[in-house]
């Protein structure tokens, strides 16, 4: 209707000169008028001006008023003709958003007498804001005084009003030809692409909104823990490397260089670089010798250890490795200055040479938390599991003996799993041996508890996931992330 209109206008005339003017005299709204506008412009079909004009409308109040009068005059109109009425009694007849200034319009213009007792001072009144705002409603000009002071009572505001004054364009023709988007089955079969006018890409059109922005189960659970871990106190160590010496690795944490974690079968080794560059020499003729011969009440391996095996590059195995490194760093600072007592945890990835099922895969993420003090005992180490994973919603748990090289004693940790009614291994723990400690540089009195778990295991218990493949790796599903927008920890 409007393209017709304006097309068919400008066929016979040079302009259209105001918008909103032409869509008055053609019945059209003016919003559709502008619209075809801008897409007429768009196809170079018009040129288009823009114009700006500011009118006077009126604001929700003006508009009250002017259906229903001022309120001075509804006030004057309550008063009786003769005698007077008492102020509370008014009150009662008049609505209440229009009394008060009802009362001291009606009084300035002194229309009534106020007081206790309220009357009359003339007897006929003319309701003139009332007739202003029907004028201005109307589009007509008012006096600028009378102006001024319906917009002191904000009974008027300004608005924009925008339009356009539109003359042929470059490509203008009387009627628009169709362009087509999209090249049809019907069009190739009968031969209509041959004459048909396609419609250019628009390059700079808006696309889809992207659907992104969400944290993989995997990130939310570990944001939860991170919670966990700070509300617990515990400082997150820097776990920002994958690859570590054997060193750090195994022989820091006393595991002997025959055992089996450290063949290829299970430990990714690097070729490239395929040594490390440096290590503290002090530290490691230490743990050299208690590999060797043991020390600090302990009789060692008993073995030839070497340099040459330590010194190997490999993928962490296990986050211990960062936390042996930085239980040497507080060994050492406490040889320097004082001791003093850590939380750490760490929550990151870790390699191992596996065969890939359903429950294992060649990488996954470690959760680790220890505390070093003096003076710790196993019952600490039962009270930090018991409050860490009650506030992961896992409150029943038992402790198996196990082993560890590096921990002595050592515990299994398994929880009883509401949702399939048995007790399931989450994870691992025990004390640090004095073999691992001593060398570093702690006193006899520090020890320190520890306790590792994947994140994948209670990520996949919290969301129901049954194969670690759906959970991680190239075969990953998107839509996971955003199916899974919950992470239900403490919620359970
Ligand atoms: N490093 C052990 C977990 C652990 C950490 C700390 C103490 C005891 C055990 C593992 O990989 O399973």
């Amino acid at each position: 209707m409007a393209e017709e209109a304006i097309l068919g206008y400008l066929q016979n005339h040079e302009e259209i000169s105001d918008s909103g003017q032409f869509a008055t005299d053609h019945g059209l709204d003016h919003s559709d008028v502008v619209n075809v506008i801008k897409s007429l412009h768009g196809f170079r079909y018009v040129d288009a001006q823009d114009i700006k004009r500011e009118t006077d409308v009126l604001t929700e109040e003006g508009e009250k008023y002017a259906e229903q009068g001022s309120p001075e005059v509804q006030l004057f109109l309550a008063v009786p003709a003769e005698g007077s009425i008492l102020k509370e009694e008014l009150q009662k007849l008049v609505d209440p958003a229009v009394f008060k200034i009802g009362c001291s319009q009606a009084a300035k213009n002194k229309w009534v007498q106020m007081g206790n007792q309220i009357s009359r001072k003339v007897q006929h009144v003319e309701d003139r804001i009332k007739d202003l705002l029907l004028q201005i409603r109307d589009g007509q000009e008012i006096d600028t005084d009378d102006k001024k002071s319906l917009k002191a009572r904000k009974l008027i505001a300004v608005q924009t009003w925008k339009g356009y004054s539109v003359r042929k364009g470059p490509d203008y023709a009387p009627i628009r030809r169709r362009t087509a988007t999209d090249l049809t089955r019907e069009y190739l079969q009968g031969g209509d692409w041959r004459n048909i006018e396609f419609k250019e890409y628009n390059f700079s059109a808006k696309g889809p909104p992207p659907e992104g922005g969400h944290l993989h189960p995997l990130n939310k659970v570990k944001e939860r823990l991170k919670d966990i871990f700070r509300l617990m106190n515990f400082e997150e160590m820097p776990t920002n490397r994958y690859v570590e010496s054997s060193f750090w690795n195994f022989d820091a944490l006393f595991q002997p260089q025959q055992h089996p974690a450290r063949d290829s079968h299970d430990t990714f080794f690097l070729k490239a670089p395929e040594t490390t560059k440096q290590l503290p020499e002090d530290y490691v003729e230490l743990v050299k010798r208690v590999h060797e011969s043991g020390g600090y009440g302990s009789r060692g391996y008993g073995y030839d250890w070497k340099r040459e095996e330590a010194n190997k590059n490999l993928l962490r195995t296990h986050t211990t490795a960062i936390s042996s490194r930085m239980l040497y760093a507080v060994a050492q600072l406490a040889k320097q200055q004082s001791f003093t007592p850590k939380r750490y945890f760490s929550i990151d990835r870790v390699f191992r040479n596996e065969a890939v099922d359903r429950t294992h895969l060649a990488e996954f993420h470690q959760i680790e938390g220890l505390v070093c003090d003096r003076g710790l005992t196993l019952g600490h180490l039962i009270g930090v599991l018991q409050d860490f994973f009650s506030r992961l919603g896992m409150d029943k748990l038992k402790f198996k003996p196990a082993y560890n090289p590096y921990t002595e004693p050592s515990m299994e940790i398994f929880s009883y799993h509401k949702g399939l009614g048995k007790w399931v291994e989450i994870g691992n723990s025990g004390m640090f041996r004095p073999e691992m400690l001593r060398p570093m540089g702690f006193s006899e009195d520090v020890n320190v508890i520890a306790w590792g778990l994947s994140l994948e295991r209670p990520t996949m218990i919290l969301y129901g996931i049954d194969n670690i493949r759906e959970l991680f790796g190239h075969k990953v599903d998107l839509a996971l992330v955003k199916r899974n927008p919950l992470c239900l920890i403490g919620i359970q």
